[in-house]
C-alpha cells in the first residue's frame, strides 16, 4: 500500500452582496467570497489537495468556471464528487488537514461544525479532519480584508506504487 500526499490552494475576493461560506458553513459576515461557484475557497482547497494526491487535475479542470451549470454551486456537492471520482480510481482517503488565512470574522466557534461537514462529506470520521484558522496580523491581501486564502493537505491511500 501507498500513500499519497496532495496539496490545495486557493484565493476568493472578498465583496459586498455575497454570502461567505466556509466548509459548508454560512458565517455571518458584512461580506461574502466572490466566485463562480458559491466560493467556498476552503472546500475549494482541500478538492485540489485531495485531487493532487491522486494526480487527477483541479477543479477547475473538472467543473470549469466557463460552465453554467457550476454558476453558484454548492461547493459541497463539488467536493462529493471528487470524492467520488477518486474513489473510483482506487483511492481511499487517510486524513485531511485544511487552514483558512482570514483577518475577520473570527472563525473559532463554527470550526466543528466545518470538521463535521467535511467528515460527512469525506465519508470519514472527524478524527480524521483538521480545519484550523489564522490571520496574517493584518499584513497581506488577508490581512487588508480583500480576500481569504485557504491551504489543504490531503494524504490518500492506494493499493499499488507510482514506480508500478
Ligand atoms: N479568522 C480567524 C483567525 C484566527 N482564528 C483563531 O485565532 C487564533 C490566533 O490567530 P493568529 O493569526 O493570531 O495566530 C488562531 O489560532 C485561531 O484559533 C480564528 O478563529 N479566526
Ligand atoms: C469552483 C469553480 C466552479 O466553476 O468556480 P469558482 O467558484 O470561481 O472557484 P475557483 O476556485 O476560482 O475555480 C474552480 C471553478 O471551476
Amino acid at each position: 500500500m501507498m500513500i499519497r500526499t496532495g496539496m490545495g490552494y486557493d484565493v476568493h475576493r472578498l465583496t459586498d452582496n455575497r454570502d461567505l461560506i466556509l466548509c459548508g458553513v454560512k458565517i455571518p459576515y458584512e461580506k461574502g467570497l466572490l466566485g463562480h461557484s458559491d466560493a467556498d475557497v476552503a472546500l475549494h482547497a482541500l478538492a485540489d489537495a485531495l485531487l493532487g494526491a491522486a494526480a487527477m487535475r483541479d477543479i477547475g479542470y473538472h467543473f470549469p468556471d466557463t460552465d453554467q451549470t457550476y454558476a453558484g454551486a454548492d461547493s459541497r456537492v463539488l467536493l462529493r464528487r471528487v470524492v467520488e471520482l477518486i474513489v473510483g480510481e482506487g483511492f481511499s482517503i487517510n486524513n485531511v488537514d485544511v487552514t483558512i488565512v482570514a483577518q475577520r470574522p473570527k472563525l473559532l466557534t463554527f470550526i466543528p461544525q466545518m470538521i463535521e461537514n467535511v467528515a460527512s462529506d469525506l465519508d470519514i470520521p472527524s478524527r480524521c479532519v483538521s480545519v484550523k484558522a489564522t490571520t496574517t496580523e493584518r499584513l497581506g491581501f488577508e490581512g487588508r480584508g480583500e480576500g481569504i486564502s485557504a491551504l489543504a493537505v490531503a494524504t490518500l491511500s492506494d493499493s499499488g506504487s507510482c514506480r508500478e
